[in-house]
Order: structure tokens, then C-alpha cells, then sequence
């Protein structure tokens, strides 16, 4: 387990000479017409985690919700199904400009389709940084889980119980019996970082190290939390975090800035868009 303390401590030092080069480029691949909140919120959430350049790949439905909303992100507009999603072919100039990003996210909000299972292949397989697939990057790879070992080094891979239970082919109620278990056997075998989201979420990495984080809050079971917290984590892997401590560190500042948004809204009232403010208020009492 880690404190917020602790969390926090994670984050690269803000020397005053800084400039944006240091804090990391991030490539976000997320959104489809029907979903452009999800993409908005983990850029969001990406940026308000520290990550000194966040650029918004997706079809131009998306970017032009993103852009009425977010004035930080730059954006990459990539080609369209014909139903509202990235196609398939975007997966070249994804690569390309991959190779100038110290991190990626995907999967928020793209949708289920055969583009976003090529695509999800594609990067998996040619992305030269680290990678942390999220929603229907995880349906994508699900039945197809030797992609997982042809990443250039091992993905984060942040399933909740649906998703884990998509991918592994078990049962909600098995994983939920024994959820450190579940995700200690999925990330050795399978050579990645699982974040397995719950009202308590476990981080483990292929060497054998867990994470805990035991703090359950009904407000955040809503639409979109899972978006934020993908935001974060991926802000610090772009940030050069090591991937395990990136993830445990994300979710433990993503719980504690759950807590302080019911105090301040409601469990029932707050709502996932408030939870990267609330980050900056924690913070900030820790001196960053
Ligand atoms: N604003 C936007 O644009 C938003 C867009 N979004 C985008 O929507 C897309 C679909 O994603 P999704 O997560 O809503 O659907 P899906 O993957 O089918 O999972 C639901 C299934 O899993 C099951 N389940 C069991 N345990 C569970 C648990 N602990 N936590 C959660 N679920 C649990 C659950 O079971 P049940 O409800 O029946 O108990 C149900 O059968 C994806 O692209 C995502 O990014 C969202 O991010 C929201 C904001
Ligand atoms: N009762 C709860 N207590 C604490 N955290 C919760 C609770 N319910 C959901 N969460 C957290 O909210 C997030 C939900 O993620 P997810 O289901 O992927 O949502 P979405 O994809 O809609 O954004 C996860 O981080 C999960 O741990």
C-alpha cells in the first residue's frame, strides 16, 4: 500500500529551469463519436497529472468536442471508419509520431470493431515506448493475449472486473474472489502490469510486486472514473515512472482525490471531470 505521501514523492522533482521536454510527451489514442467524454477526460486527467506535452489522437468528432473544452492538448487527426471510429490505417502515422512520445494511451472510448482490434495489434506490436491499454484496448486484446508479450516491453493493462473477466475468461464472481490472486497470475503469465479495478484495486507487475488500494467510495462508481485514472497513470509512465509504481501511484491520487471531491460535492453529486482538480488541491498541501 501506498500513502498519498508516497504517491506523491513518485512524481519527478519540478526543477525551476524545467521546460516541457522534461515532463514527458504523451500519446493519447482514445474516442469514437459515441464516446468523445472518455477521450476528453483522460486528456484531461493526463495533463492535470503533470505531463509536460499531451497530444489527443483521434477522428475529428472527438477532437472537436476535446477542443471546445481543453486549450493544453495538441491534437492528431486520424482517419474514420465510416462509423465514428479510428480506422486501421491510422496504426502508421500512430507509429510514426509514437516515436517522438515517452509514453502511450489507448482504448478509452474507441469503440468495439475489427479497426480497433487491428489497431490495438498494431500498436501493441510497433509502439517504441510504453504502453497502457485501458476499455476496448482491453476487449481488443482479449482472446488474443500473445499480442500482450510482443510489446517492446510490458504494457499497463488496467481491466475493471468485466474487462478482467473478458480477458482471462473467467468468471466476475471467481476474479472477485480472489482478485490479488487473479492479477498476480495474469501479469507474471502474461509479462504486463495489471490494474485491476474495483472498490479496491490491486496493481500487480510481473515480478511479483503488489499494490493495494482499499478505499472504497461509492461516488466514484460512475461513468468516466475509469478514464481519469487511466489519464494519470499514463501521465506518469510518460513522465518516466517506473510502469508499477506509475499505476499504484495513479490510483492511490485518483482514490484520495475521490475522497476530497464527495467531501466537497457529494458521493452522489461529484462527478469524474472534478477528480484532476481535487489532484491539484492534494498536491499542493504536499508542496508540489
Ligand atoms: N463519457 C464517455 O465517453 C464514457 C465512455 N466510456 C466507454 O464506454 C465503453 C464501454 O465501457 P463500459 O465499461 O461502460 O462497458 P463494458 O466494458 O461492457 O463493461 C461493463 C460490463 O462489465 C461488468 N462489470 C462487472 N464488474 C464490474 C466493475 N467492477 N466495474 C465495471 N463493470 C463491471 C458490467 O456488469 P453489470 O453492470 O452487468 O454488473 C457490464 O457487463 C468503453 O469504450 C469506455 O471507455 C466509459 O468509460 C464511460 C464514460
Ligand atoms: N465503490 C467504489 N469505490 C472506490 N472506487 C471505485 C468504486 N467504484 C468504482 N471505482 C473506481 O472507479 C473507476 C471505474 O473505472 P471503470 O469501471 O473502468 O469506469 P469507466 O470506464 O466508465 O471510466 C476505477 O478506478 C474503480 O476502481
Amino acid at each position: 500500500m501506498l500513502t498519498v505521501g508516497e504517491a506523491a514523492a513518485l512524481l519527478p522533482a519540478r526543477n525551476p529551469g524545467a521546460h516541457k521536454g522534461n515532463f514527458g510527451r504523451l500519446l493519447i489514442v482514445a474516442g469514437s463519436a459515441g464516446y468523445t467524454g472518455a477521450a476528453a477526460l483522460c486528456t484531461l486527467a493526463a495533463l492535470r497529472m503533470g505531463a509536460g506535452i499531451v497530444t489527443l489522437a483521434s477522428v475529428l468528432p472527438v477532437l472537436a468536442a476535446a477542443q471546445a473544452k481543453l486549450y493544453e492538448p495538441t491534437f492528431l487527426t486520424l482517419p474514420d471508419n465510416g462509423a465514428g471510429q479510428i480506422a486501421a490505417r491510422a496504426v502508421e502515422p500512430l507509429l510514426e509520431r509514437a516515436r517522438s512520445a515517452s509514453a502511450l494511451l489507448m482504448g478509452c472510448g474507441l469503440g468495439l470493431s475489427s479497426d480497433g482490434k487491428a489497431l490495438t495489434a498494431g500498436l501493441l506490436r510497433g509502439a517504441p515506448c510504453p504502453l497502457l491499454i485501458d476499455a476496448d484496448g482491453l476487449n481488443a486484446v482479449a482472446g488474443r493475449l500473445w499480442l500482450l508479450r510482443e510489446a517492446k516491453q510490458p504494457p499497463v493493462l488496467t481491466p475493471h472486473m468485466g474487462e478482467m473477466a473478458r480477458l482471462t475468461g473467467l468468471d466476475v464472481e471467481t476474479i472477485q474472489a480472489d482478485p490479488r490472486g487473479c492479477a498476480a497470475a495474469f501479469a507474471r503469465e502474461h509479462r504486463c502490469i495489471v490494474v485491476l479495478k474495483d472498490a479496491d484495486t490491486v496493481v500487480a507487475a510481473p515480478d511479483g510486486r503488489i499494490f493495494l488500494y482499499e478505499g472504497r467510495n461509492a461516488g466514484m462508481a460512475r461513468g468516466g472514473s475509469g478514464d481519469v485514472l487511466a489519464g494519470f497513470a499514463a501521465s506518469l509512465l510518460a513522465q518516466g515512472l517506473e510502469p508499477a509504481e506509475a499505476a499504484a501511484a495513479a490510483v492511490r491520487l485518483h482514490g484520495a482525490a475521490g475522497m476530497r471531491c464527495a467531501l466537497r460535492s457529494s458521493k452522489v453529486a461529484m462527478l469524474p471531470h472534478e477528480l484532476p482538480e481535487a489532484l491539484g488541491g492534494l498536491l499542493l498541501e504536499r508542496g508540489l
